[in-house]
């Protein structure tokens, strides 16, 4: 599995603070002091003239961290503002509250008191955290509207969180009360420039509208390791540009990359022949329709697999003459003629979809799911498996499925009306949930695509990967290269879920090499460039 950095929910993360207090070894308070010191130094980091901060403080332990970090900011001569709950916190709160005290006062925690604050360098949210229940209301509410209205747009470089901004549901990155999309009756969702969180990313830092409201997203060790490893394999894991927790057991993606590599039965050796690298067969489709197809042959030539076939109709293959030469073209009209090229045991891996045609995939799929090779499934032949009744029967844990959104809802409806349903409680049903809950139903492997793709395996393993940082890989033809990726992965010998999690990887990384100005075009010609980068 191709591990960035293990992501712990909410609950999990609760659960290693209550393990690590129980064991006498570490208090509440001093996670609360560690927690508190992380975000000043990241502050004073950033702003190293000490200036005017305002802390809006919480009912529970977040509001706790924040009354520890005006303290420690006005130790380091910043001016303060705090405002606050006239409420008794759980002891470790209500001691950081004391000690704060002994500083300085607290004002209400109110929106007129929020206008009223002095112009401030920096605002600290430290309303919810982990504790967020349900959505924010009244006179919290209130006070998020007016925090968001002075820190957004063009200001929000003021704005840093405590743990996650508050009203954001760190399990799904969805505003609670809001609908898919960020819409909908809650507060106006806040746009951080820094978020600071403890011990491990959230799912909600990296999915839906997560990366946008947390801004920047730094990882501080609050000294929780020890209870967090304790040798059971990460559930969830993420793959991101950045790797903040340099102390992590899964952090280096150029030692996982080349373990993933590595573990494939036909890693590239100098005692390698073409054959010993596998053989990739892409289905392709009629005339007209064949740069799809094209795209992802060449990433599967291009990921290394040894051979790669184009199987378009038999009138349509002299569109597939010329560039690229390796590429082998067979005309394919037939179900039966699939059968006969399948014969060939080299042939190890399909794909089947881009470019394809619904009606040639709706023809081809039977013949391609009852054999069992690993395929991928993607565009057109995922619409023709939505028609065909039971389709989840047909597939098993060789088969790797990569939807867009759209593709998803046609799949799963009602998952996909799930996601834009309006969360009233927390926490919110996920992208995560959404894809682990497809694959373990169908038994195959979804990666549901996105800036934030979720794969996931009918084992409950999931991996998130966060490719916010290349909004141009949203371009024409980009699937198809992904999808070529995979095939060609999964021909050299890779597990589905490690074929899928590391084709999201190089594609991301294909399209951060190249930059902005990308077309699909030039993702396969950048993979020489990223394997070069990795080591591989
Ligand atoms: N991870 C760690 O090891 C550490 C985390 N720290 C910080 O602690 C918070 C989590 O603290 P917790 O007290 O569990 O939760 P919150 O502070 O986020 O909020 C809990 C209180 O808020 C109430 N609540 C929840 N939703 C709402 C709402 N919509 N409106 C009003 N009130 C709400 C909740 O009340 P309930 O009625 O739901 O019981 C709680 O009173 C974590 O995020 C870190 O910042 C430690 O300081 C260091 C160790
Ligand atoms: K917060």
């Amino acid at each position: 599995m191709l591990y960035g950095s293990e992501i712990l929910t909410a609950a999990q993360m609760r659960a290693i603070e209550s393990e690590a207090m129980d064991s006498g070894e570490v208090t509440g308070l001093t996670l609360m002091e560690r927690a508190g010191a992380a975000i000043a130094g990241q502050i004073r980091l950033r702003w190293p003239k000490p200036g005017q901060a305002t802390v809006l403080c919480g009912p529970g332990n977040n509001g706790g961290d924040g009354y520890a970090i005006a303290r420690l900011l006005a130790q380091a001569g910043w001016s303060l503002r705090v405002l606050g709950l006239d409420n008794t916190p759980g002891a470790n709160a209500a001691e950081m509250k004391r000690r704060w005290l002994e500083t300085g006062p607290i004002a209400p925690l109110t929106e007129s008191e929020l206008h009223d604050s002095p112009a401030s360098d920096v605002f600290i949210d430290a309303i919810f955290g982990t504790g967020l229940t349900r959505p924010p209301e009244g006179r919290i509410a209130a006070v998020l509207h007016k925090l968001g209205r002075m820190t957004g747009g063009s200001s929000r470089a003021s704005l840093v969180t405590v743990d996650c901004p508050s009203g954001l549901c760190m399990d799904s990155g969805r505003w609670l009360g809001s609908g898919n999309g960020g819409k909908g009756a809650g507060p106006v969702p806040l746009e951080a420039a820094l978020t600071v969180a403890f011990d491990s990313p959230k799912p909600g830092h990296l999915l839906d509208q997560g990366p946008a409201a947390c801004g920047k997203l730094v990882i501080a060790d609050i000294g929780l390791r020890r209870w967090r490893e304790d040798g059971r394999p990460p559930s969830l894991s993420a793959i991101w540009p950045e790797f903040p927790i340099p102390d992590r057991r899964i952090c280096s993606i150029r030692e996982r990359a080349r373990a993933v590599l590595d573990k494939g039965i036909s890693a590239k050796g100098p005692a390698g022949h073409k054959y010993s690298y596998g053989h990739a067969l892409i289905v392709a489709g009629a005339s007209g329709h064949g740069g799809a197809a094209r795209l992802t042959a060449r990433a599967a030539l291009r990921s290394g697999a040894g051979l790669v076939t184009i199987c378009p109709p038999h009138p349509a293959l002299s569109e597939h003459a010329g560039y690229p030469d390796a590429l082998m073209r067979r005309g394919l009209d037939h179900a039966a003629g699939l059968q006969a090229i399948l014969t060939d045991p080299r042939i190890s891996a399909l794909c089947i979809g881009p470019g394809c045609g619904v009606d040639r995939a709706v023809t081809f799929l039977p013949a391609v799911l009852e054999q069992p090779r690993p395929c991928v499934l993607d565009a057109d032949a995922l619409t023709a498996l939505a028609r065909s009744p039971d389709w989840p029967r047909a597939l098993s844990g060789h088969h790797v499925l990569t939807p867009h959104g759209g593709e998803f809802a046609r799949l799963f409806p009602d998952l996909a009306a799930k996601l834009g349903e309006t969360s009233a409680r927390g926490p919110a049903f996920s992208r995560v949930d959404a894809t682990r809950e497809a694959a373990r139903r169908c038994g195959a492997v979804i990666l549901l695509k996105g800036p934030d793709t979720v794969i996931a395996a009918p084992d409950g393993r999931a991996c998130i990967h966060s490719a916010f940082d290349v909004p141009w890989l949203a371009t024409a033809g980009s699937g198809d290269v992904l999808a070529g990726l995979i095939t060609g992965f999964l021909a050299r010998g890779l597990a589905p879920m490690e074929a899928a999690a590391f084709g999201a990887f190089v594609h991301a990384r294909a399209a951060r090499r190249f930059g902005p100005g990308l077309i699909a075009d030039d993702l396969p010609e950048q993979l020489p460039g990223v394997f070069r980068d990795l080591g591989l």
